[in-house]
Formats: C-alpha cells, sequence, structure tokens
C-alpha cells in the first residue's frame, strides 16, 4: 500500500505526519564469491529492504520551529524528503498546509549548463511564483547571493559554497509558509550563515514554519524552539530543545559505536564537551550516502 501525500488539508504552514514508514531497496553484493567472480556468475542475493522510517509521527503547528536531530542513518533526510513530497511513503499519511520551500539536495533542483540567473528564474517557476513574480524579486535574490559576476555563468563554474548560496537566495525571497532545510547551512562561509540564520529568523517571526536537520547542536539552540530525536527511524524522544539535546548528548556520550559509519565531528565533539572529556573527532570520519 502507498501513502498519502495531501498539500492544503490542513491550516496553512501545519504538517501532520502519521505512521510514516519508508524502506529503500538497496542491492547487496558483499555475498559474492571468488567463484562467481571468476566465472561471471550472477550473484543470487537479491535487493535488501533498508528501513529509514519506521512509523513516524510528527504534528507541528503553524509558526513552530523544529528541529530533527539524531545519529547517522537515524532517518533525518529521509523525513523531511518525505515532507517535501520528494520520497513517496509506503504507507502512512503526509499532510502539509500552504506553499512548501526547501533547502534540501542542492544539485538536484538545478540545471548545470545554465547561469545562476536562468536558474533563478526557472527556481522560482518550480515553487509556483508566476514569471512576473521572480522577475520582481530578481535582483534582491542575486544581491542576497552576492555571487557577482558568477551568477551569469553557468552552475558547471560554481563552487559548493556557490550553489548554497544561489539556493537559499531563491528560498529566502518565496515566503513560503513551510521552510525545509537539511544541513546545507553548514557549506557556506561563516558571513553567509549569519546571514542566512538571520533570514529565517525573519521569516519565523513573520509566521513561516521551520523544520531543521542539523548536526550543528548551537545552531538549533539559536534556531528551534522544539527539538524531535530520531533513532533507527523512530521517534525517540520530543519536547523542548534543551531537554532533547540533552537527551541526545547522553545517548552520543553513552554510546560506544555508532549505528554504521563514524559519528559526525560536531557530534563526538559536543558529546565530548558534555561528557567534560577532550576526545578528538575521528579522522577518517565519513559521511553516508
Ligand atoms: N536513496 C536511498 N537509497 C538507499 N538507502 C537510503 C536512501 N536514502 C536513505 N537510505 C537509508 O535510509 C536510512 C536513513 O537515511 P537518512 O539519510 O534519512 O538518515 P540521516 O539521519 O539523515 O543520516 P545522516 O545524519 O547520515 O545524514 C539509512 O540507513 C540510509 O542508508
Amino acid at each position: 500500500m502507498a501513502g498519502e501525500y495531501e498539500q492544503d488539508a490542513v491550516p496553512i504552514g501545519a504538517i501532520r505526519l502519521e505512521a510514516a514508514t519508508r524502506s529503500f531497496n538497496v542491492q547487496v553484493d558483499s555475498g559474492r564469491t571468488l567463484k562467481e567472480l571468476l566465472l561471471r556468475r550472477e550473484h543470487r542475493g537479491g535487493p535488501e529492504a533498508v528501513p529509514a522510517l519506521r512509523g513516524v509521527d510528527l504534528t507541528i503547528d503553524p509558526g513552530e520551529t523544529v528541529a530533527i536531530v539524531g545519529r547517522n542513518g537515524a532517518g533525518k533526510s529521509s523525513t523531511l524528503r518525505v515532507l517535501a513530497g520528494i520520497v513517496p511513503l509506503d504507507s502512512g499519511r503526509v499532510r502539509i498546509g500552504g506553499q512548501v520551500a526547501a533547502l534540501l539536495d542542492l544539485a538536484a533542483g538545478f540545471s548545470r549548463d545554465f547561469s545562476g540567473r536562468e536558474n533563478i528564474l526557472m527556481g522560482g517557476a518550480l515553487y509556483g511564483l508566476t514569471r512576473r513574480q521572480v522577475e520582481e524579486r530578481l535582483e534582491d535574490m542575486i544581491a542576497f547571493s552576492e555571487l557577482g559576476e558568477f551568477v551569469d555563468l553557468p552552475l558547471k563554474a560554481y563552487s559548493s559554497g556557490m550553489l548554497v548560496r544561489l539556493a537559499f537566495a531563491i528560498v529566502a525571497f518565496l515566503d513560503a509558509d513551510v521552510l525545509l532545510i537539511d544541513e546545507v547551512l553548514a557549506v557556506g562561509d561563516g558571513a553567509f550563515q549569519r546571514k542566512c540564520e538571520e533570514r529565517i529568523a525573519a521569516q519565523v517571526a513573520s509566521g513561516s514554519t521551520l523544520v531543521l536537520v542539523s548536526h550543528d547542536l548551537a545552531l538549533i539552540e539559536r534556531t528551534c524552539a522544539r527539538t524531535v530525536l530520531l533513532d533507527s527511524g523512530r521517534v525517540a524522544a520530543d519536547g523542548p530543545t534543551a531537554q532533547v539535546l540533552s537527551e541526545y548528548r547522553h545517548l552520543l556520550s553513552g554510546e560506544a559505536a555508532p549505528v554504521r559509519g563514524t559519528n559526525h565531528p560536531a557530534e563526538v565533539a559536543a558529546a565530548a564537551a558534555a561528557a567534560g572529556g577532550g576526545a578528538e573527532p575521528p579522522s577518517d570520519h565519513e559521511e553516508p550516502a
């Protein structure tokens, strides 16, 4: 049974996620034997379902500021993708009210052969703005991005920080009712990060709902009143940010090893600080896909 995604079935700015489940099929290739490789035989193992969300319930009211935290692979990005309507649910229901602006996978939303200016024009249309509305905001968006002459060069020539500037400049002037932001702010430089934070704060002050996924616990403390802790695709805690982050730090400091890969360096540092120790972040940190 497929899950449901309904827009405008709840008040503007509200989010309702009910019993959300989602798995991803991953081709497992580790069991291939040397004989199979030498004889070029097909390996019999099929795709394996990796559960990302296992029955997540989330009720967010208009104007709330909510952070989602959790270890690598906990299901944070999957939750945002489901809320943005990019990834459908296997079962459960998403309802979201009003216009949604998502800053998730930057590369996915852009055309690399077109200039920044052209991408703004196309991006605005994707978010439901008319050509005229985008043109009215174009100069403000370009000024916000501080891309200078790069705005007329193809995106192939952009650094990842420049892509963030472009993406944020579009989202910053959409006046969306719901803002979904995944970690992207971390790629911009310090000055631009502060500018983005100020812009987000202004949008929240004007009534937008914010859902932020980040490993930057200080950013969360500054930005979000409420935090949801995910663990292995389930909600492990949901409440005031100070309380849930304290639980999360406790979880991180008490664990010997993460679920998969290494901990994010910011989390390791936070856990070390919480434990009063001086643990160094792992040098061979790797981000899972
Ligand atoms: N497109 C995909 N294909 C296969 N597996 C996926 C895909 N997206 C997510 N997963 C799997 O779903 C689980 C949850 O992933 P998700 O990216 O939501 O975690 P996360 O909490 O955002 O992790 P991180 O902190 O590392 O970004 C992981 O086991 C991940 O491997």
